[in-house]
């Protein structure tokens, strides 16, 4: 728990409103902290952001920190049943306190490791939620570009449950660095154009497409399909070659269908890659039974039946866009 001394560093804005407590977890952008709401006692989750990352020199340019919370506020605006919700920013000098709303499900990592693999029915159901999470990020004009299991938190224990995507959209910025962290990390999800690019910064959303067929692949699978402990070939170039497979000694129980769409989603070239649009459509989502659960757990006043889609107000382009864009120079 944070002691008194800790507790004073905490800006007056949010003490005011939250008390913080134990440590959730800590995540590539810090450590993210149990907060009850001063009051209501409701529960969140308060990422606690060094604004160091950004600074070049010990100094914050400035126009990045209010490019930092343009992207917040843009987040703030997001509503989706699987995309953790917004509750409040606060911003100092040295620090960002974003407030999110809290799940107690664990991270959708732990779980795939605790039970080996998903059966393909669950394993659908909660992939469908993520393809429908990431459609809607896509058509607000907003690229994840970080999607990994542990980016993927659950909502409860139950097998079948509610999914929620987190840290979406801050990642362009908490890295400011983003070439050395990308880099830095195992490339386990990282699409091949961002290696075959690296300095270009050109992507495009289809870099989502791939990182979640790598989700797809772990979850029907239990393991990885790029490994560094193959001795004949590095990651990088497993990736940019997309040497993968799906040997029969662990694949002999998953459908044909479900197959079909990893190999889609993991198309080296980008431009060949199937889009969130025609994933959807794919014949092996085509299951009213899995999307009659998906929407009773994203809709469950409304006995599944989703609100009517509203116009969603287009952002102003940016990047990630269909059109590969230099990306932000850090
Ligand atoms: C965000 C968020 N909402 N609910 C939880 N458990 C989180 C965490 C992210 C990272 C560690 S905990």
């Amino acid at each position: 728990d944070l002691n008194a001394s800790e507790d004073s560093h905490l800006p007056k804005e949010l003490v005011e409103k939250y008390t913080l407590t134990r440590v959730l977890g800590r995540g590539a952008c810090g450590e993210v902290r149990l907060a009850f709401a001063k009051g209501s006692c409701e529960k969140f989750a308060c990422k606690i952001i060094s604004k160091k990352k950004f600074s070049v020199g010990g100094k914050t340019p400035v126009n990045l920190t209010s490019q930092v919370m343009g992207e917040v506020n843009i987040l703030k605006a997001l509503k989706h049943p699987c995309i953790i919700r917004i509750e409040d920013v606060v911003d100092t000098p040295e620090m960002l306190y974003i407030v999110l709303e809290l799940v107690e499900g664990g991270e959708l990592f732990d779980k795939v490791v605790a039970i080996d693999k998903y059966d393909e029915a669950t394993g659908k159901l909660l992939f469908f939620q993520m393809a429908t999470a990431i459609k809607y990020l896509h058509d607000q004009g907003i690229t994840h570009r970080d999607l990994k299991p542990e980016n993927i938190l659950l909502a409860t224990d139950d097998l079948e449950t509610l999914i929620k995507v987190t840290d979406f959209g801050l990642s362009k910025f908490v890295d400011a660095g983003s070439m050395m962290k990308t880099f830095c990390g195992t490339p386990t999800y990282l699409a091949p154009e961002i290696l075959l690019t690296a300095g270009s910064g050109t992507y495009t959303k289809a870099i989502d497409c791939w990182s979640l067929g790598v989700i797809l692949f772990i979850m029907l699978s239990g393991y990885p399909p790029f490994s560094d402990e193959r001795k004949d070939m590095d990651l990088p170039k497993q990736i940019m070659g997309g040497h993968f497979s799906f040997p029969k000694q662990y694949w002999s129980e998953v459908s044909d269908t479900a197959v079909d769409l990893i190999k889609q989603m993991m198309i080296v070239d980008p431009k060949k890659r199937i889009t969130f649009a025609d994933v959807l459509n794919h014949p092996w989502l085509k299951d009213d039974g899995m999307r009659t659960k998906a929407m009773a757990l994203m809709y469950p006043d409304t006995d599944g039946m989703a609100p009517p889609k509203l116009p969603v107000a287009k952002r102003k382009a940016t990047e990630g866009d269909e059109e590969p864009t230099r990306k932000r120079k850090s």
